[in-house]
């Protein structure tokens, strides 16, 4: 499989193995194709060493796969997102310790993210003063189900940078693969930031 973007993707998912946020085959990743297809990681690949044949050109409207292949078990979220936001070409699934313990400390439907001067490692973010709300799903096994969740709650609230599953991991994006990896890392950052901050903050 080519695509100009796949060695920086490559990059980034070796990268990401290296930071222990896909362990044991956890995570999925993919880039937007063309306007008809996308390509996601095969299921059940090791996410930090991935190669360019481990991924699947996938139809973005119908999930369907023309390889026959079995493509990511998470699939019908990444081509949620491609079909919302046409300017997204690459996202990042990650299944890091701290998304998966703050995203079920944090219990209600959004963390709510201020006073970070990271903050600004996001798309549009100006200030640390502003308040980065990324919002929290219920963990599902139907994925069909989890993408109707975030389908209908991008209705009324645009998804920014990405969002979290609780007790699962994260998801974000970016409109080229390094502003994707930006988001990760920015995110992961603020994440490892925050909580600290509750737990020398508690009372
Ligand atoms: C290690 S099990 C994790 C999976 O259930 C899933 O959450 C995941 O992210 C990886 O699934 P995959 O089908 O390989 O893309
Ligand atoms: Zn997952």
């Amino acid at each position: 499989m080519e695509h100009p973007q796949l060695p920086a993707l490559l990059a980034a998912c070796h990268w990401i193995g290296e930071q222990g946020w896909c362990p044991a085959t956890g995570g999925n990743m993919s880039l937007r194709f063309n306007h008809e297809q996308c390509l996601v990681t095969e299921s059940g690949r090791d996410k930090g060493s991935l190669t360019a044949q481990d991924f699947l050109l996938v139809d973005t409207a119908s999930n369907h796969v023309p390889s026959g292949r079995i493509p990511s078990a998470e699939t019908g979220l990444h081509t949620l997102i491609y079909r919302l936001y046409p300017q997204v070409t690459a996202i990042l699934h990650t299944h890091s310790v701290n998304a998966t313990v703050l995203s079920r400390v944090e219990k209600s439907e959004a963390l709510v993210l201020q006073g970070y001067e990271m903050q600004k490692s996001l798309h549009g973010q100006r200030s640390h003063v502003s308040s980065v709300m990324i919002p929290i799903f219920e963990n599902d096994q139907d994925i069909a189900a989890l993408a109707g969740r975030v389908a209908a709650y991008a209705e009324t609230t645009p998804l920014q940078y990405g969002f979290l599953v609780r007790g699962h991991g994260l998801y974000c994006w970016g409109q080229q693969v390094a502003e994707a990896r930006r988001h990760l890392e920015g995110l992961e950052f603020l994440f490892q930031c925050e909580l600290q901050r509750r737990l020398l903050e508690a009372p």
